[in-house]
């Protein structure tokens, strides 16, 4: 059986992929996750998430006990708002930004996963539609002073207080969340 490792500092990510796998490490990638010139979301997605297990998986086959039986999952979301791209909010004022954006239209959630060992390589984009509800600057101040928002993409967790702007969703709640469960456990059966 091949170990399996989680290049994700995110604990949520953690929580959802222990629903689908019992034994797993966790090593974060630590990485720089600017845009090329004109990427667009998707790529940028697709990259980041290769890129993370990349690292990892690089430094594992690197080391002095080379594990060649080890298989990384690494992991990006962004979401895409009328054109714009959105990451984690940098400021209370770059957060208020984005809800303003996202508030009252649909914006998509764009969350890649990648599977790496050392002879294979898969990669899937999953992404979903949110609809939000009209936000008002208090209901966005208030948010703000959760400190939940800071550390999400787009500055909201739909698995948490963030649940109440969400009117529809059309896509894979996981994925939103961060792991698309149901992607990423087929890629594991294939290559475990
Ligand atoms: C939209 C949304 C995002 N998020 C989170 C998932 C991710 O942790 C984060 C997006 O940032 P990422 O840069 O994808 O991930 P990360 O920096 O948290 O962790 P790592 O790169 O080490 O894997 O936003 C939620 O928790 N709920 C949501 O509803």
């Amino acid at each position: 059986m091949a170990k399996v490792i989680l290049a994700s500092a995110s604990p949520r990510r953690a929580e959802l992929l222990r629903i689908i796998c019992e034994d797993f490490a966790i090593e974060p990638a630590d990485m720089d996750e600017s845009p090329f010139e004109g990427e667009s979301a998707k790529d940028l997605v697709l990259r980041l998430a290769k890129q993370k297990a990349e690292l990892v998986l690089t430094s594992h086959i690197n080391s002095e006990q080379a594990d060649d039986r080890v298989l990384v999952l690494g992991s990006d979301t962004l979401i895409e708002c009328g054109g714009e791209v959105l990451g984690k909010p940098t400021d209370q004022g770059d957060f208020l930004d984005m809800m303003a954006r996202l508030s009252g239209r649909e914006h998509q959630v764009h969350t890649a996963v990648a599977c790496l060992s050392k002879e294979h390589t898969s990669i899937e984009l999953v992404s979903s539609t949110i609809e939000f509800a009209d936000i008002t600057p208090e209901q966005a101040h208030a948010y703000w002073l959760t400190e939940e928002p800071s550390d999400k993409a787009g500055g909201y967790a739909i698995q948490g207080l963030g649940a109440q702007f969400v009117k529809r969703i059309n896509g894979s709640y996981s994925a939103v969340v961060g792991l698309p469960l149901y992607e990423t456990k087929k890629m594991l059966e294939t290559y475990k």
